[in-house]
Formats: structure tokens, sequence, C-alpha cells
């Protein structure tokens, strides 16, 4: 397939850590037989380098942008484009728009590292009701997805999500809990985690909540492709409308908002290095999808957004993230800490001077 494209498209460019460009041009010689940069294919890449930076877990900001893509000797193949007219912000939103591009540029205000959230974005106190709450009547999926509250901690999700879900009809509820198998190396320690009592309760990085709880019409998002031709990727929501005990029954949001046919979502096996020991648990690759990262949002465009900063941004580009979701500073609220009416914005500005050249 590679061998016959006339162009590779990537979206999302500025997260990729730099080794996954060189893998790309690396595979392409050799399919190619070239020995020229991506073995002479072209590639379009799309992305603003004013949104989140590739991620390395506990990394400096020297680490962070010491693998990005600009920081590659590819990079200087490129030809560079600019985007320069935001058109999902509505025509009269000229204030808004200006202030995302100095908050990503981090100019924005006297102090652009602490940013004052203007009055009117600020949460009333009660963020759910002022995302979901006027939908939960007359319940409709497509309008749902339009929607979600972002927060920089999965903590801070999960908890959100949870509570969402509490709106939605008790009687249809079901908890899956999953299986687990601990090893070390070859040697399976015991069957489902009799001493491992703990890993249970805490969400392990990477594999989907032992015990997941669900209810008709919960929105989800997949944590693993599962269909790349059927659009069952990574990250991908959908509305659960089925709760089978074996199978979980889906439907996708099609774009002119109608559903699909339904989909059967199986437990599938997953296995991640927990400590010293490998965890695989068999569930169902989901978590739920009312609420989500930041990070995770990057992307997307929403009729609301809630943003829930109690924990504050920690990375460059969250703040900008999260605020540009939105076509109309109506459709935003945002929690702030108690007493607090400004938050912190993160902007590596030698990253986005390295991204111009
Ligand atoms: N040419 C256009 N005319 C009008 N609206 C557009 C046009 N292009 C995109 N949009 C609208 O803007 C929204 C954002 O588009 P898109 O997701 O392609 O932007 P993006 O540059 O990838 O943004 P980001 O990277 O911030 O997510 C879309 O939902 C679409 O409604």
């Amino acid at each position: 397939m590679l061998e016959e494209a006339d162009i590779i498209i990537w979206d999302e460019f500025p997260m990729a850590p730099k080794r996954a460009l060189e893998v790309v041009d690396s595979k392409l010689r050799e399919i190619m037989g070239k020995d020229i940069p991506f073995g002479g294919k072209i590639i379009l890449c799309g992305g603003d380098f004013r949104q989140c930076a590739p991620i390395i877990e506990n990394g400096t900001v020297d680490e962070i942008i010491g693998i990005s893509v600009c920081c590659s000797p590819l990079w200087k193949h490129f030809q560079k484009f600019k985007l320069i007219e935001n058109v999902r912000a509505l025509a009269h939103e000229n204030e808004f728009k200006k202030m995302l591009v100095e908050i990503g540029e981090g100019r924005f205000g006297e102090n652009p590292d602490e940013i004052k959230i203007p009055e009117e974005w600020m949460s009333k106190g009660d963020i759910i009701d002022e995302i979901f709450g006027d939908i939960m009547e007359n319940y409709d999926p497509a309008t749902v997805m339009k929607r979600a509250i972002l927060a920089t901690w999965n903590k801070d999700v999960d908890e959100l999500n949870e509570q969402v879900l509490d709106l939605l009809d008790e009687e249809t509820e079901f908890t899956y809990h999953a299986q687990d198998v601990y090893h070390y190396g070859d040697e399976i320690l015991q069957a489902a985690g009799e001493i491992h009592q703990n890993y249970k309760t805490k969400n392990i990085k990477g594999l989907p909540s032992y015990r997941l709880r669900l209810r008709k019409n919960a929105i989800v998002m997949l944590i693993r492709n599962l269909s790349i031709e059927d659009g069952l990727c990574n990250g991908t929501r959908l509305v659960v409308t089925n709760l089978l005990k074996h199978n979980l029954v889906v439907k996708k949001i099609n774009i002119d908002g109608s559903l699909s046919d339904e989909i059967l979502i199986p437990r599938i096996s997953l296995t991640v290095k927990h400590g010293v020991v490998d965890v695989t648990r068999h569930q169902f690759p989901v978590k739920l999808g009312f609420c989500m990262t930041i990070n995770k949002s990057q992307g997307q465009t929403m009729d609301k957004v809630g943003v829930v900063l109690k924990h504050e941004c920690f990375s460059h580009g969250q703040l900008y993230v999260a605020l540009s979701r939105v076509r109309s500073t109506e459709g935003l609220k945002i929690v702030l800490p108690e007493d607090k009416t400004s938050t912190a914005n993160i902007v590596y500005k030698r990253l986005l001077e390295l991204g111009k050249k």
C-alpha cells in the first residue's frame, strides 16, 4: 500500500516524537529502494506547534523539545506553509481568535504565564449541569458527542466521567469486572490477582478499568485500535446502546448526526508492565468518554466545552488546546480552584521558534 501511495498525510504532526518520523523515513527508503528522504514520497504533515508537544513522562523542557519532529535532521527537507485564519471560531469571535493566538504564543496580557479568565467564562459551580444538564431529558447522542468536559489529570477525568454517568438511567447499569493475570517473565504469578488486590482498585496506565461501570446511552471512548478500516480507532467516541453479558453493543455517530448500525465490542486481552510484573487484563477496550484529558481532545471541534483546571496545565500548549476546541465563547465554561481567577499557561517559545525554521 505504501509503495503505491502518491502522498502520505500525517495530522497532528507536532505531537509525534522525531523517532516516529525517522522510522517512517527509513522504512520508506527500504520499501522504495531509494536512499533519498522518505524514499521520494511526498509527506504532507499538518499541525500547530502551539498545541501539545510529544510526551516524555517527567521529562525536562529540553528533553521534550529535543524529541520534537522539528529537531530531526529530516525537518530541513520540509517546505513550510502557514494557515493564518482560524475558521473554527465563528466570525463574530474576533477578540477570542486574537486571544487564542496570543495565549498559544505565550504573549497574552501583562503576565502571559498566568492567564486571567474572563468572568463570563467561569462556571457558576456545577460544570456537569452546565455542559450536559439540558440534554439529559431528550437525550440525543449526536448532541452529547459535540460536548465534553476536559481536565489535565486522568484522575480528574475519571471522577467527572463517573459523575456524568450517574445522570443516566440507573436501571440499565451493569458493571463489568476484568480478568487479570500477573506474570513475571514467563511465570504466571497467580490467577485473577488474589494477592494483588490493590491492582484491582487502582487504574493501571494503558489498561481499561478493572471495574467498568456503564449505563445505556453512555458515551465511551476506544482505548485501542480495533479496526482502522471501520473507523474504530484509539480515541473514537461511541454510544452504548445495549449492555450484554459478553459484549457491548455500541453505535458510531455519522457525520450527518445519524447513528451507525450496531457494532459489537468484545473483551480483549491487553498486557502492560506494572512495576516489576506484567499485567494481562481481559476487559472491554473502552473508557467513559463524556470527559477526557486536554491532550486527548486535540483535533476535535465541540459546541460546548467545560475545562476543569483544578489541577493547572502543566505542559506546553494545553491551555491553548483546551480553549480552542469551541467555535464560540458561549460554549466555554471554566472551573478554577476556589478563590482563583487566573490559571497557568505553559508555552515553550523555543519550540515555536524551531517549528518555524
Ligand atoms: N474551509 C473551511 N471553511 C469553513 N469551516 C471550516 C473550514 N475548514 C474547517 N472548518 C471548520 O473548522 C473546524 C476545525 O477544522 P479542523 O479540525 O480541520 O481544524 P484543525 O486545523 O485540524 O484544528 P485543530 O488542529 O486545532 O484541531 C471544523 O469542524 C470545520 O467545521
